[in-house]
This record gives structure tokens, C-alpha cells and sequence, in this order.
């Protein structure tokens, strides 16, 4: 049977063509990309990667080995430090009064809700599409676009189609497909429904920043 891995890549194909196909990922791999948008996306990401560090710090307090615990405390770390950074040189500091948009609360509340009700498993599952659909839309948008020099975002597309971001998340899969080969069929179920979930999130993400989206009130 292949991998867990392989199967929700696949199960995945239409959401994944849908996020490259976004103005938003569009103009971002071409430079034509507003600068109000991608402030937005920005400052909506930061407040994003608060949550998200606090669910991947969950993951190494329930991971089983001193390798996956080390992998998912350095993912936290670095979620707040490594990419706060290209947030700063790009938007300057997150303000006290930046509010979570609708979309961003919800996918932060999502992989919250699995490190606190789920297991490791399909909190693993969770968060791997972070890793995954970033580094697949950097490394086709790097390949693109060439010459970054001259790109107005080419900042983010060397972060994330960066050689070091590749081995991480190669090595969030692994966990993942080591994981799912021992789970029983529920809990694999589980890990399916997660991963394709927040795949669609990260889909609703860049939506939501191609629409500057707000509270209704
Ligand atoms: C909406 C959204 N999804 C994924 C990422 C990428 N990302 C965030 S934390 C992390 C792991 C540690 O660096 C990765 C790959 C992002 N920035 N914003």
C-alpha cells in the first residue's frame, strides 16, 4: 500500500491546482501582487503563526521520540523567529490592535483544536500541510520566476523554496508516513480529515488575503 503520505497528496490534487491557480499565489510568483494585499497577508500571517507555533509546540509535547520532539520544538522556534523576521523587513512590527481576519482565526483555532483533542497522529497530519503546500508553491514559484534580485517578493519565495525548508518538511512527511503505518484504520481516517482540511485552509488563507477579508461587525 503506498505511503499515508502519497494517498492524501493525491487526495489533495484539486485544492492544491485551486491555490495556484489564486490571484493572490498568481501575483505573487509574477511581482504583480498589490502591496496592500500582501501587507494584509502579512500581518494576518503573523498573528497566524502565534497559533500555529503554540499547535507545533503541542506536537513535540506528545511526539515519542528525542528526534521528533527536537524536530517540532525547532519548527515552533522557528516559526516565530525565522519567519517573524521576514515579516519585520516586509511589514514592520505586528500592531497590539492587528485583529485575526475570520479565515485566519479559524484555521489557528483548527490546529489548535487538534492539539488539544486529538492525538499526535492527526495533529501531525494537521500541521503538515504547512510545511508541504509552502514548500511545493515556493519551489514552483522559485522556478518561475528565476532571477529573484529584482522580484518585489522575492524574499518570501527564496524562504520558502529554501533547500533547509525542503529537508524540513521531507522530514515532517516521514513522521507523518511512520506514524499512519501503525495507526489503526480510525485513527489513519483521522489523519486524512486533518490533512485535507487544513489543505483547504491554506487555500481560504490566501483567498481571504486576496480579499482584504473583515468581521461583518
Ligand atoms: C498560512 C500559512 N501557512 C503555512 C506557512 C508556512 N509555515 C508557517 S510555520 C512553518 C513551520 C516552521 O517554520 C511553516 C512552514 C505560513 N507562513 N503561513
Amino acid at each position: 500500500m503506498a505511503g499515508f503520505c502519497a494517498e492524501v497528496w493525491e487526495a489533495t490534487a484539486e485544492t492544491r491546482d485551486a491555490i495556484d491557480a489564486l490571484p493572490f499565489v498568481q501575483g505573487l510568483g509574477d511581482g504583480s501582487l498589490d502591496r496592500d494585499r500582501f501587507a494584509y497577508y502579512m500581518t494576518q500571517d503573523a498573528l497566524y503563526l502565534r497559533g500555529f507555533a503554540r499547535a507545533l509546540a503541542a506536537a513535540a509535547t506528545k511526539a515519542d521520540t528525542g528526534d521528533e520532539i527536537a524536530f517540532f520544538a525547532k519548527a515552533a522556534h522557528d516559526a516565530i523567529v525565522v519567519e517573524s523576521s521576514l515579516h519585520r523587513s516586509n511589514v514592520g512590527e505586528v500592531g497590539e490592535a492587528a485583529q485575526p481576519s475570520p479565515t485566519c482565526n479559524a484555521y489557528t483555532s483548527y490546529v489548535l483544536s487538534l492539539a488539544h483533542t486529538q492525538g499526535y497522529p492527526e495533529l501531525v497530519a494537521g500541521v503538515l500541510p504547512c510545511f508541504w503546500v509552502y514548500a511545493d508553491v515556493g519551489e514552483r514559484l522559485m522556478a518561475r520566476a528565476g532571477d529573484l534580485s529584482e522580484h518585489p517578493y522575492g524574499d518570501w519565495i527564496s524562504t520558502y523554496a529554501d533547500e533547509e525548508f525542503a529537508k524540513a518538511t521531507e522530514q515532517a512527511r516521514g513522521i507523518a508516513d511512520r506514524l499512519a503505518a501503525r495507526a489503526d484504520t480510525a485513527t489513519v481516517q483521522r489523519m486524512r480529515e486533518a490533512f485535507i482540511r487544513a489543505t483547504t485552509y491554506e487555500w481560504m488563507f490566501w483567498d481571504a488575503a486576496w480579499r482584504q477579508e473583515t468581521w461583518p461587525h
